[in-house]
């Protein structure tokens, strides 16, 4: 099977979590668009969803679902999301996309966090996957020489600009022993929006694809 297939399994997996009848949150990237498309087919059971990408709002429309502010929303009861990384603990690196700030809102929010992804996304220690962080465009070369002094060599994601008008630095190098520590450290650096480490916030259940069907995995 390919990887775009096995994304296509662990998305429609998770429609069995989707029992409420309000408000879905909804992730953004190749494997969630694969759950868009699984939540149309049952469009007429749910409220709506609030979305974390101009990306994922325009699919969600697309279908006809009803994409909410998450101002209007008092409550939302599932939030599904890929992944680039997920460890053992189901602490997750992402925001591949960019999309790691709304994600991550969206995310704590939410009372259920159901992970998505491909098998080869989970590893044992987080970090092969370059971290993306969001700053503030004009802190970025403060930002990433803060970044360098705690190890990680920073790249400037050229030529985009996340939903939010912010830059993203993609920092590679990083053996994340301590997620929710580096978590902590990188989003106290002034000019970081945040990052995408998922540590303090961790999925919920992941769901990955194989080729011998899909497996749950809940946090060690
Ligand atoms: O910003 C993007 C998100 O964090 C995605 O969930 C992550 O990059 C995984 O994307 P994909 O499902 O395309 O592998």
């Amino acid at each position: 099977m390919t990887a775009d297939e096995l994304k296509k399994q662990a998305a429609w997996a998770a429609l069995e979590y989707v029992t409420t009848t309000g408000v879905v949150g909804v992730g953004t990237g190749s494997t969630v668009n694969h759950f868009i498309d699984a939540l149309a087919s049952i469009k007429g059971r749910i409220e709506g969803a609030v979305s974390s990408s101009n990306a994922s709002s325009d699919r969600l429309k697309a279908h006809g679902i009803h994409v909410f502010d998450l101002n209007e929303v008092s409550e939302v009861s599932i939030y599904v999301d890929g992944a680039d990384e997920s460890n053992h603990g189901l602490q997750l690196v992402k925001g591949g996309g960019g999309a790691l700030t709304r994600e991550k809102i969206i995310a704590a929010a939410a009372k259920e966090f159901v992970c998505i992804a491909d098998e080869s996304k989970l590893v044992d220690v987080l970090g092969k996957f370059p971290l993306p962080v969001e700053v503030i465009p004009m802190a970025r070369s403060y930002v990433a020489r803060e970044i360098v002094k705690l190890g990680g060599q920073p790249v400037y994601r050229e030529g985009f600009i996340t939903d939010n008008h912010n830059v993203i630095l993609d920092v590679h190098g990083l053996d994340i022993m301590e997620p929710i520590q580096l978590e902590k450290t990188l989003n106290d650096i002034v000019g970081v929006v945040t990052n995408g480490l998922f540590a303090m916030r961790p999925a919920d259940v992941l769901l990955l694809g194989s080729a011998s069907g899909t497996k749950t995995v809940h946090a060690k």
